[in-house]
């Protein structure tokens, strides 16, 4: 029997319910994204930003400064091979224990990631209208603009806007990219080719693999650029700038300014990861610790929202998922052996990507679901 007390429990519960999908609703009908609300002077965070207290963490988070994620200086890469092999050694480490590296010396001019990263804010600086024409949730498209990729589903919406481009393998042309940031998107996609490129042999010699081998699987096939947008945050302590999430692709190139905020998890602890000018960030994605048998680690991270910003970072996923195609992968057969037998089924980018997007990208153990 329902007990008048649960019914009367229960009412709420479902008006709270159809409020948030009509607030919700509303906040995507303007098209303008969190950006928006700031610009309207808005001094607290509506309903639905709010997390529930207990997936939010203080600000004063747990600063473990034992733990710091290894920077790897590639300068001298083909100078030696001592050096080299030096280099391979400690990318095989962090891939293992963090997941995550940075990369210094890397060949890509700290102008071009500086003009990157001022042209998103030129991009989120424009007028709301010139702006709204690339809102949508249409992800075949080339370019798409919105806050939120999982605004209808998440229960909390996260304070950041996002503008997508798929710039690898079929790049969309110059014209079809927003003005301010046209030129700076295709060099700065050609530079992130040519570095994915040299950290998936790097990688590959790591997993004790020709150097050629993941990139003859076509892990730098495909390229998304994520330009996230993270306003400044009239109450930071009640939302998030990203909740904590794995990404999953192959791997992610990411570019932060000087704002800081993201942190990844390590041995039960939030780690900083310092924005250290002309570095880059290295991920492994689930893909990668799918073909390597759970030997790289795709590891939780997020970004704690601010009240300095706005902040902006910019993410190259390196994934086919946006394209059709039926090659499987799965654990690499030369990593696998009697005594590390395969841990995951073959699967398909696109299977394991519109799987992560139903059911989330913030579950501990995004590869549950294929594995053996
Ligand atoms: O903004 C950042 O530093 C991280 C962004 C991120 O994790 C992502 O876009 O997947
Ligand atoms: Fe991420």
């Amino acid at each position: 029997m329902v007990s008048g007390r649960t019914m009367e429990a229960a009412v709420p519960l479902i008006t709270s319910y159809s409020n948030r999908r009509r607030e919700v609703q509303a906040f995507d009908d303007t098209k303008a994204g969190v950006k928006g609300l700031v610009d309207a002077g808005l001094g607290k965070v509506p309903e639905i930003f709010i997390h529930p207290p207990h997936t939010l963490y203080k600000t004063s988070y747990d600063k473990c400064s034992e733990f710091s994620i290894p920077v790897i200086d590639l300068e001298r890469l083909d100078k030696d091979l001592v050096t080299r092999q030096g280099i391979v050694e400690t990318v095989r480490y962090a891939s293992e224990t963090f997941g995550f590296f940075q990369v210094a010396n890397h060949g890509i001019p700290v102008n071009v990631l500086e003009e990157m990263l001022q042209s998103v804010s030129r991009f989120f600086d424009q007028d709301t209208e010139v702006r709204r024409q690339f809102y949508t949730r249409d992800y075949s498209k080339k370019v798409v603009y919105n806050s939120n990729y999982d605004l209808f589903r998440a229960p909390a919406a996260d304070w950041r806007d996002t503008l997508s481009c798929f710039m690898a393998p079929s790049p969309p042309t110059p014209e079809e990219l927003p003005a301010p940031y046209r030129d700076i998107q295709m060099e700065y996609a050609k530079q992130m080719m040519k570095l994915a490129l040299t950290l998936f042999e790097l990688l590959s010699e790591a997993l004790g693999l020709d150097a050629n081998h993941l990139n003859d699987m076509e892990c730098a096939k495909g390229l998304t650029s994520i330009c996230n947008y993270y306003p400044p945050c009239p109450q930071p302590e009640l939302t998030q700038g990203a909740t904590p999430h794995t990404d999953n692709g192959f791997l992610t190139i990411l570019l932060q300014d000087q704002i800081g905020g993201l942190q990844i998890r390590h041995r039960g602890h939030w780690i900083d990861v310092p924005p250290l000018t002309g570095t880059l960030i290295v991920n492994v994605g689930g893909l990668l610790q799918l073909i390597t048998n759970d030997q790289f680690k795709s590891v939780m991270h997020r970004v704690v929202a601010n009240n300095i910003g706005p902040r902006v970072s910019v993410a190259c996923f390196f994934s086919t998922a946006m394209m059709p195609s039926t090659k499987l992968y799965g654990p690499i057969k030369e990593l696998v052996s009697e005594d590390n037998p395969p841990k995951y089924r073959e699967t398909t980018v696109k299977e394991l990507a519109s799987h992560s997007f139903s059911e989330g990208f913030d579950k501990e153990a995004p590869l549950l679901a294929f594995r053996l």
